[in-house]
């Protein structure tokens, strides 16, 4: 730097900012002179009438010029390398603008409520005027004035916390701040040692290995359900902590449970860090923080935990990597797997994929070699895999305005006989998925959607699953006011708990769906409540169908075995296939076999004989050679144009624009445009064009060259292009 250049002119040269907002260049800015900048650096810049934080991308070519100049340097981490390479990467695979990705990376957690400190007891004054039992035995278990959490010292006494809080009153206790816990506390990778059967320890060696070698592999870990591959994959991240390096797991927000933490604890003797929505802000920013020093060394996170600043990552491993939820529908549409993958090759570490029932994108890969193939075909303590029958509806008819057959009642009176568990599963919240008038036909459609409105009595209201419009149920039918006029059509899961109520009055019961009110918290006490046995049915969404161990449940009834392959979507049979095998993969898990009634009025859907056969190779034979045949992923590459717009009128004047100037070069195919199934989304009418590609063909630069080509969305036209789309609604 020349600081004898004058400070108009830039004295310490330009650099090129990249700011997190839907932009998909970095801006030039000067730099003031006295001021030491390096690519990564986090800046804050002018932007128009305001100030912003960016990233300093590269360093510039030119001199300063007339350039706004960057403000200050900010004390936050640089973001790495690798970090910066993820961005460009994802960016450019899934052409959303590289500030949009970049936003991923640098999103600060919400600064919301501070982190509430825990509060404990300590025994500080004399015993109270009035002993019990109950008192005398806190008094006791708080022997030797330690500071104790006070729900751990109502445990440890057998006492409820109304007992402590009657002796804080009385002055025998007094309360104080627990210390703070520490974000990342160091694991111990000898903590406890499991005993891994021949199968597992073989496995378990071959990931220790992969993370030894410390170069870039991708691992299937293909286990069947209750096989143990968290135990196994377990070792693999012991011997990155052995190795001092930083390891992430990824999971499906929902199975970040309790019941996996407690796992993790008692393998590692401590909480993994957390990256979660429901973890607060300041944690969030505190381990941030810990990660990009190095200190937290194993973290557990939903998809976004991909994008943090790990100072030195030597493992990651995607848990239930078939799971749609990696994909990020709105915003950036990445699928965190996949760029798992790209993270791990950058990383030059290994990255594990573990599932009972992998995508068939994954599966093709370990079969063609790309990926190295662990399997655990057998359940752990052997244990046996449930046995699978099919119910055929057409035969075994329920009566009218129910949805248990014979076959599975009796099922499930056995089990109640024999004090086992029974899961009764559907994949429908809510009451009923349609409300219609008996007089007139009239039937409840969402304002904003092309869908109708879901019964959800629990919460006395019609609710749009894709909107969230919400409304009261009239009692009269709005259209003929007809009063007591409207009727539920099909079953939801708080109707089949209805059923359930009426048919085995003496069971506990309980529903479990994602949209009751208390949140995740309530989620996990309900679910740590079923494992513990406290109920006898089930009843869920597919909420319940995976990750979960239930030791009691030794059966599992599918209500709608049907519901999902009848929708269109080329994903379909795959996605029947892997909830039905995760959910009857619920049975059978503790000492007592299961086994699994699925109802169905199609049965001898390929699908469903394939899961019956208890044989998946043969549902991935088959489903492999369709997917050949068709140029479907991963033998052929597809995007979808999604153009939505205020009215139908412009959305389809635009598509139509669109298509005509794209070009359909050998290997390229453009399908539609055509309404897209869901029509009007949120008050937007939709047309959608789908793009498939042989797999030499480069997609994302054939989809940049037609985009540069095509007119410019005007008005309130939008086009969201997506990627390998996982959802076709
Ligand atoms: N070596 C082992 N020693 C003791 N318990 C084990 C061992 N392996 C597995 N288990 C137990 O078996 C059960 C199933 O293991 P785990 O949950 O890891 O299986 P999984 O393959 O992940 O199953 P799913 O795919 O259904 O989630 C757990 O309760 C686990 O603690
Ligand atoms: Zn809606």
């Amino acid at each position: 730097m020349d600081d004898a250049l004058d400070e108009g002119q830039g004295g310490g040269g330009t650099v090129e900012v990249l700011i997190p907002l839907g932009l998909d260049q970095a801006y030039s800015y000067a730099v003031p002179s006295g001021l030491k900048l390096a690519p990564g650096d986090v800046v804050q810049v002018p932007l128009g009438p305001r100030e912003t934080v960016g990233v300093v991308w590269e360093a510039g070519s030119g001199r300063g010029g007339n350039l706004k100049k960057v403000v200050a340097k900010l004390d936050m981490p640089p973001l790495d390398p690798a970090l910066r390479k993820l961005v460009d990467w994802v960016a450019w695979y899934t052409l959303a603008a590289k500030g949009s990705v970049l936003a991923l990376a640098l999103k600060r957690p919400p600064d919301d409520t501070p982190e509430r400190p825990k509060l404990g007891v300590r025994l500080a004054g004399a015993p109270p005027a009035r002993m019990t039992p109950a008192r005398a035995r806190a008094i006791a278990a708080a022997e030797g004035g330690l500071l104790i959490g006070k729900s751990a010292l109502a445990e440890a006494a057998s006492v409820s916390t109304a007992v402590i809080d009657s002796l804080v009153d009385a002055g025998t206790f007094c309360v104080e701040p627990l210390p703070q816990e520490a974000i990342a506390a160091r694991p111990d990778p000898d903590h406890a040692i499991p005993q891994l059967s021949y199968d597992q320890r073989a496995v378990g060696d071959a990931l220790a290995d992969l993370v030894r070698k410390q170069s870039w592999q991708v691992a299937l870990l293909e286990g069947v359900t209750g096989s143990g591959k968290t135990e196994v994959y377990f070792e693999a991240v012991a011997e990155a902590i052995r190795l001092g390096r930083q390891s992430v797991i990824l999971m499906p927000e929902i199975a970040l449970t309790a019941q996996f933490i407690d796992r993790f604890e008692a393998r590692f003797g401590v909480r993994p860090g957390l990256w979660h929505s429901a973890v607060s802000g300041r944690r969030r920013e505190r381990l941030q923080a810990a990660i990009a020093r190095g200190e937290a060394l194993v973290v557990a996170g939903a998809r976004s935990a991909l994008f943090l600043p790990y100072r030195d990552l030597g493992l990651i491993i995607v848990d239930e990597e078939h799971e749609a939820a990696y994909k990020q529908e709105d915003g950036v549409a990445y699928h965190a797997r996949d760029m798992a993958v790209v993270r791990s090759k950058i990383e030059n570490a290994p990255v594990v994929l573990a599932s009972a029932t992998p995508s068939l994108e994954t599966r093709v890969n370990a079969e063609r070699g790309r990926y190295l193939h662990l399997k655990l075909p057998e359940r752990y303590g052997g244990r046996e895999l449930p046995t699978l029958g099919l119910v055929d509806l057409r035969k075994d008819k329920p009566e009218r305005g129910r949805w248990l057959s014979s076959q599975l009642i009796k099922a499930v009176e056995a089990n109640l006989e024999a004090k086992e568990q029974s899961l009764l599963f559907l994949n429908r919240r809510g009451y009923a998925p349609l409300t219609l008038c008996r007089d007139c036909g009239h039937r409840f459609q969402c304002p904003n959607c092309s869908a109708w409105l879901v019964d959800h009595r629990f919460r006395r209201a019609l609710v749009c699953h894709h909107c969230g419009h919400v409304e009261r149920r009239p009692h009269e039918c709005p259209a003929c006011h007809q009063p007591e006029s409207l009727v539920a059509c099909g079953p939801g899961v708080e109707r089949l708990a209805e059923e359930v109520a009426t048919q085995f009055p003496q069971a506990r019961s309980i529903v479990l769906s994602s949209d009751f009110p208390g949140g995740t918290e309530r989620l996990k006490q309900e679910l740590m409540a079923v494992a513990e046995g406290e109920f006898d049915i089930v009843i869920g969404t597919q909420l319940v169908a995976k990750g979960h161990n239930f030791p009691g449940m030794t059966l599992v009834g599918v209500i709608d075995a049907d519901l999902g392959l009848t929708s269109g979507d080329p994903r379909a049979a795959e996605r029947t296939f892997q909830v039905l095998r995760q959910v009857t993969g619920r049975a059978g898990r503790g000492e007592k076999p299961g086994r699994a009634l699925l109802q169905t009025h199609d049965p001898s859907h390929p699908v469903l004989k394939a899961l019956v056969s208890g044989d998946p190779e043969r549902f991935y034979a088959a489903e492999t050679a369709a997917r050949e045949a068709a140029g479907l992923p991963p033998f052929g590459r597809l995007a979808g144009l999604i153009v939505s717009a205020n009215s139908q009128g412009e959305a389809e004047t635009h598509a139509r624009a669109l298509a005509r100037c794209a070009e359909a070069p050998a290997g390229v195919a453009v399908l539609g445009p055509a309404e897209a199934p869901l029509a009007i989304l949120r008050g937007r009418h939709r047309m959608r064009l789908i793009v498939r590609t042989a797999r030499e063909i480069n997609l994302q630069d054939y989809l940049r060259a037609w985009l540069k080509r095509a007119p410019r969305p005007k008005g309130s036209v939008r086009v969201a292009v997506d990627v390998d789309p996982q959802s076709f609604l």
